[in-house]
């Protein structure tokens, strides 16, 4: 737009045209006028053009989470879109509801299950000792199951039908174990197909906006809440009960420390205007099936240059996978001019084994993944980052008495403390990707508990500065 200065102005006078002027000069002063505006407007729609062109240009940092099956990728996904995309966030959280639901209702099923079994006189072959279960029960009376049990299991059997209807609602992501289908421990390797029974995989790309939906009011979510109220107390019954609780035991069932564990906080979730948190949807457990995308735009970018203001921003689309050996063979597309990995490795599952492969030890999985990761090739520039990810359950692991070094002998005698275990186990992920990386680089280790969600975002603020370094400093080179 042009500038007119008003009759206060200084310029006001000197801009007037002459009170002489002759028609002539008047329509030469008017072309001049209408070119100089012409030449304005050009230089306007210049500006306008380059900085759209900017913004569509904006740097893009390709990210990838990956880790084994349950190691909290898609936790750490909901922490990055929780603290950098608030306002898509926002939109989703009411859909979370559903899932905090199924985990609940799980959390029941495979008690009902267990007290089925009971019942039924199966007792498991490894049990925990009868004796010391008989000491900790007040009286062999409590740890029975009677009548009332049996009352709470018919009392409770409509929930079965409430995990149908959140299972076929939330889709693949929401069952348990992954299909029967061709499993590989690395991307790089091809699926072994002989030793699997032959299906089709599940691979295909999907977002929790296709199975949460936006919040919309549904007649069925509505009936699935309000049977869930209707169970609550029978519910906090069962989880509260003595015999339940020994029987968990007995079983090594520590459903407090499992994926997707409500049942303590029944009073609110279980209630019928249950508004669902950040803190539930961190815990909320729901399988990632396929590969799903979600971008990030943020406002500064490495770039961008601070003297002149100049200002493109840079947005990071970041990739979560289904981690599962079943699912791994589907990475390997997405490791082309893949900028950032972020690594997760939980460190409480020391003791734990694969749930699609029960031979295969959880933190040997994750070491084989670990070094396969590090020694690609194709991976050799990308910078690596590595969440040490459960400290929490590896704190009350240790705490309930399991020795690291029953399971890792080459633990030895060190102190059986969390400190210690993430020390060590820190330099032999950092060792292995010394020792196995084809070129020379760095890795960024963090402890982590990304179900905490204040500590998280400092994190991802402090893995956020990181990589607009790393990224600062390769553009310097160019
Ligand atoms: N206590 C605790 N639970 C965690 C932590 N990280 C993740 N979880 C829980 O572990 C479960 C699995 O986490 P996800 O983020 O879904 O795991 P994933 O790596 O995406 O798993 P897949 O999608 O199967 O590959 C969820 O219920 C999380 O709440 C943690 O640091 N501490
Ligand atoms: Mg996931």
């Amino acid at each position: 737009m042009g500038f007119s200065p008003g009759p206060t102005d200084p310029f006001y006078e000197l801009m007037q045209p002459p009170l002489d002027e002759t028609p002539a000069q008047k329509t030469a002063r008017q072309k001049r006028e209408l070119d100089a505006q012409r030449v304005s407007d050009q230089i306007d729609e210049d500006i306008k053009q380059e900085r759209a062109r900017a913004k569509k240009n904006k740097s893009v940092v390709k990210v990838l989470l990956l880790g084994q099956s349950e190691s909290g990728k898609s936790t750490t996904l909901k922490n990055f879109r929780m603290r950098f995309a608030a306002a898509e966030w926002e939109k989703e959280r009411h859909g979370w509801r559903s899932v905090v639901q199924l985990n609940v209702v799980r959390s029941i099923i495979t008690i009902l299950k267990v007290i089925e079994a009971e019942m039924n006189g199966d007792v498991p072959a490894d049990s925990e000792d009868d004796q010391t279960m008989l000491n900790e029960a007040n009286g062999v009376e409590s740890m029975k199951f009677t009548d009332r049990h049996q009352l709470l299991m018919i009392r409770l059997a409509p929930l079965i039908g409430v995990e149908a209807e959140l299972k076929r609602r939330l889709g693949a992501g929401s069952e348990p174990v992954p299909s029967i289908a061709p499993m590989a421990a690395t991307p790089f390797e091809a699926p072994d197909v002989e030793n699997n029974v032959r299906r089709k995989p599940e691979f295909y790309v999907r977002s929790w906006k296709d199975v949460l939906g936006e919040g919309s009011s549904n007649p069925n979510i509505d009936s699935s809440a309000a049977t869930i109220a209707d169970c609550k107390d029978d519910m906090k019954a069962l989880w509260e009960d003595k015999a339940v609780r020994l029987a968990l035991k007995r079983r090594r069932l520590h459903l407090n420390d499992t994926a997707g564990f409500f049942l303590s906080d029944l009073d609110r979730v279980a209630s019928r205007d249950y508004a669902v948190t950040d803190d539930d949807i961190v815990r909320a457990r729901l399988r990632t099936v396929g590969i799903q995308e979600y971008q990030l735009t943020f406002k500064h970018g490495p770039w961008d240059n601070p003297k002149s203001g100049k200002e493109s921003g840079w947005e990071w689309r970041i990739f979560d996978v289904g981690g599962c050996r079943t699912m791994r063979a589907a990475w390997l597309p997405y490791f082309d001019n893949v900028n950032v990995i972020i690594f997760l490795s939980p460190v409480s599952v020391f003791d734990q084994r694969l749930e699609e492969d029960p031979k295969v030890n959880r933190l040997e999985d994750s070491i084989i993944l670990w070094t396969s990761i590090c020694s690609s090739k194709l991976l050799s520039k990308t910078q690596l980052i590595l969440f040490l990810n459960k400290c929490d359950l590896l704190r009350r692991k240790l705490k309930r008495g399991v020795k690291v070094n029953q399971y890792l002998p080459s633990f030895g005698d060190r102190p059986n403390e969390v400190i210690t275990v993430v020390k060590y186990l820190r330099e032999k992920f950092k060792d292995l990707q010394k020792q196995h990386s084809p070129e020379h680089r760095s890795v960024y280790i963090y402890p982590t508990t990304v179900t905490d969600t204040t500590a998280t975002a400092t994190t991802l603020e402090t893995v956020r500065d990181g990589v607009l370094r790393e990224n600062l400093a390769a553009s310097q080179l160019i």
